[in-house]
């Protein structure tokens, strides 16, 4: 019998993720769930509503949480961490007010979140913190009493994130012909966003312009092309660059996009490349659609040999990573010493966010931070 770990101040994890569609009828109303009041032009949402049809109307993004699910509960029972874990998303079902009604009524009074968005922003953070917000609201409405929130630190560079994508890109280059291997140039990708949600992601005193968001991805991408360095040999170009824009076309976002990026590196003369999406947990539809079917078509038109590499999904060793995580944070909770693991310059993140961390253009109550209303 392995010795039974202590999760204590905690009596549940609460896995919070995006959510999607699982058939045709629901894209619409997903995309509403989306969307609603945040400006997107009409005509990006039915070109992403077109981007689902294409598979059938079904996002892989909640197969892939059933699945890291699995491998939680697998990796914490293995272990001895007696912690039930539960399932929300923000945008569709299981929808996180219902997950949240449902530890009330198991009697959890402390829970921890693990958001499926590895790194700082206002879209992979604060976000998700003001769902939670809603989420208690919307159950004091009911005379419920919901539990108190916490969330994760980022774990962007906790080595049980980092090295399932090193191993990846590995693999990837291998899976290139010989000859064109060693001359590989390797594009980690991320997700755009505003180049306004970036500087001031956080907090934004600490980082330069990019803010938190462009350094987290750039140390992660740092420390991959390390790695592939000390175990190859080799060299390889490499370059942080983004995907799945949206927004208004004046609006200012990260860039450059992948696609414009394959081109670029084509006519420098790489001979392939490796896209390697380390801004994403899992083959969600932004992997599917965005690398998957447009950079791959891109490619092909060019000529240009390239890879997908793999996320994490629900690797083992993300599922050891969380226990880890968890084990870390109940230990500070509890006013123990801890070590954080992480790799890279930046070292660990912040437990809790500190006010105005990654700001909304305006300002709602956000959970699990600083500035909550019931922090
Ligand atoms: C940083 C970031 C992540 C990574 C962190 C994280 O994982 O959270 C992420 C993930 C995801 N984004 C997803 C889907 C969508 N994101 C949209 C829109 C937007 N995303 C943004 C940012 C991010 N998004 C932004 C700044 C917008 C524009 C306006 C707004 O702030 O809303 C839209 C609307 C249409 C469009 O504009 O594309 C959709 C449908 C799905 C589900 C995929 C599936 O179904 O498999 C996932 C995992
Ligand atoms: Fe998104």
């Amino acid at each position: 019998m392995p010795d039974v770990l202590d999760a204590s101040p905690y009596d549940a994890l609460l896995l919070l993720s995006f959510g999607g569609p699982e058939g045709p009828d629901d894209v619409v109303p997903f995309l509403e769930n989306v969307t609603r009041g945040r400006g997107i032009p009409t005509e990006r949402l039915k070109e992403v509503g077109q981007h689902y049809f294409l598979f059938g109307g079904v996002s892989p993004i909640n197969d892939q949480n059933r699945a890291l699910l699995d491998a939680l509960r697998e990796d914490f029972a293995e272990h001895g961490l007696d912690l039930p874990v539960y399932w929300g998303n923000r945008n569709w079902a299981p929808y996180l007010t219902d997950t949240l009604r449902d530890l009330v009524r198991d009697g959890r009074r402390r829970v921890l979140v693990l958001a499926t968005s590895a790194y700082a922003s206002y879209s992979g953070c604060r976000q998700y913190r003001e769902n939670l917000a809603d989420a208690v609201a919307a159950l004091r409405e009911e005379g419920l009493e919901p539990p108190a929130i916490d969330k994760l630190r980022h774990y962007f560079n906790h080595p049980g994130f980092v090295e399932p994508m090193t191993e990846g890109v590995l693999r990837s280059l291998a899976d290139l012909p010989e000859e064109l291997r060693d001359g590989a140039h390797l594009a980690f990708t991320t997700h755009s966003i505003p180049t306004a949600a970036a500087d001031t992601s956080g907090p934004p005193e600490a980082h330069g312009d990019g803010g938190a968001y462009v350094r987290q991805h750039l140390d992660v991408a740092q420390v991959i092309a390390d790695a592939v360095r000390e175990r190859t040999g080799v060299d390889h170009p490499w370059q942080l660059v983004y995907q799945s824009r949206s927004g208004a076309p004046h609006i200012p976002w990260l860039e450059p996009d992948i696609c414009d990026h394959l081109e670029e590196r084509h006519a420098a003369g790489a001979p392939a490349v490796v896209m390697a999406p380390i801004g994403f947990v899992s083959d969600h539809m932004e992997v599917l659609y965005d690398l998957d079917t447009e950079a791959e078509a891109k490619a092909g038109e060019l000529g240009l040999p390239v890879r997908r590499s793999a996320t994490v999904g629900a690797d083992p060793r993300f599922a050891a990573a969380v226990r880890d995580l968890v084990l870390e944070r109940a230990a500070a909770e509890r006013g123990r010493p801890v070590t954080p693991c992480a790799l890279g310059a930046l070292g660990p993140s912040h437990h809790l966010c500190p006010v105005n961390c990654c700001p909304a253009r305006a300002p709602r109550p956000a959970a699990a931070g600083a500035d909550s209303p019931y922090a």
